[in-house]
């Protein structure tokens, strides 16, 4: 143990290359270890660290205000609870300062502690997203301690043994582990959100880490939705007759979810039912169809991120939050591309030829983020009735 006490720091992040940025300590007391990440979003931090896409993730906020409207019930993504199925830590460049908002019950800070999130404020995000920018995204450890003690040879050795998100399945471990039926839909000023009524369609929604506004936003369409396990077969989910997939986001590395997922998606494809995939789920689906999947330098997580429906020409400013991307040349004769990323051209969307089956690598139910893109829904219900 070669323990350090830094002073005035109550909180570091380590990278696995040696570097170390001093700060003050937010949240959890103690450390996580994770891939280091940007997020380029300026509202939503909440929805944004319970988005159980970010698990095994350490997230640098570059907007600098982060915490000022507080907490609430409402605006958690994960069906789950805590960290461990979400982001793992976080990075400000404020000391997020007291809440003041009418939605707010309470302060990040508190929140984050409850959760089990390590938090590190008054550090330069924009000397660490410049690192990550130009290295991509390294591993790191970040860690918070009131008396300032740290180990930091301890944490670098930490961050340098980890694997890494490369091979890594974590879709499982996000996943419900029961069916549940979702009937509620997107918000609504004054009444916040809705029961909906459905109409005689019905769709399964396999849960690799959903976000609940996904589930929303196909719920305002007026379908019945289910939800069930990521380990759940085709057979069983097509035993319950549905007219509809859904195959959710998620965390960890596509091409790693080995017999549970993709062989399962083959199947589903088999059946003819439609099929709309979100993020992980685009990715899979790409991978069942026979595309492959690669690790992104950098990734993207960001609520500003425009993309081309080359379908009919729009440009949609979109939610994004991935560190895998489909290897555009790899996708096969029966696919089309549909979707392309207008901020370095990589793959966003496809479809299949003369079927109802698409999948988009954003998220098309924002939160947070612009709503542009909620239109898929529509599609997707759409391809229900036809
Ligand atoms: N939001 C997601 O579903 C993320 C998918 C996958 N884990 C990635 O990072 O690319």
């Amino acid at each position: 143990m070669t323990t350090q006490i830094l002073s005035g720091a109550t909180g570091v992040l380590v990278l696995a290359d040696g570097t170390v940025l001093q700060g003050i300590g937010v949240g959890a007391v103690g450390s996580a270890l994770g891939e280091v990440v940007f997020n380029t979003a300026m509202t939503g931090y909440q929805e944004i660290l319970t988005d159980p896409s970010y698990m095994s993730q350490i997230l640098a906020f570059t907007f600098p205000h982060v915490g000022n409207v507080g907490v609430n019930v409402e605006d958690v993504e994960q069906i789950g609870d805590g960290a461990g199925t979400a982001a793992v830590g976080a990075i400000f460049r404020d000391v997020p300062t007291d809440p003041a908002n009418w939605r707010s019950h309470g302060d990040l800070d508190a929140w984050m502690k409850r959760r089990g999130v390590v938090g590190l404020s008054g550090v330069d995000t924009r000397a660490l997203t410049k690192i990550i920018r130009d290295k991509g995204a390294p591993h790191g450890v970040i860690a918070h301690d009131p008396e300032g003690r740290f180990d930091i040879d301890a944490l670098v050795a930490q961050a340098r043994a980890w694997t890494g998100l490369v091979g890594l399945d974590l879709a499982k471990e996000a996943s419900t582990l029961q069916a549940f039926d979702w009937d509620e839909g997107v918000w609504e000023w004054p009444a916040g959100y809705p029961k909906v009524d459905a109409a005689d369609k019905s769709v399964v929604v396999v849960d690799y880490g959903v976000k609940r506004n996904i589930l929303r936003a196909l719920a305002s369409t007026g379908v019945k939705i289910t939800v069930v396990p990521a380990t759940t077969s085709a057979e069983d989910i097509l035993a319950r007759n549905p007219d509809g997939v859904v195959l959710s986001n998620g965390p960890g590395d596509p091409a790693a979810t080995g017999e549970y997922a993709v062989p399962e998606i083959k199947k589903l494809v088999a059946s003819g039912k439609p099929i709309m995939g979100i993020c992980l789920g685009h990715q899979m689906l790409a991978i069942a169809l026979g595309a492959r999947t690669v690790k992104m330098e950098q990734g993207h997580h960001g609520a500003n991120h425009p993309v081309k429906d080359l379908t009919t020409g729009k440009v949609e400013i979109v939610s994004m939050n991935h560190g895998f991307t489909v290897d555009r040349d790899s996708l096969p004769e029966t696919l089309v591309e549909t979707h392309v990323s207008l901020f370095d051209g990589t793959n966003c969307g496809i479809a299949v030829k003369d079927r109802p089956i698409f999948s988009v690598q954003h998220h098309p139910e924002a939160s947070p983020g612009p709503t542009d893109s909620l239109y898929l829904f529509n599609r997707f219900a759409d391809s229900m009735w036809a």
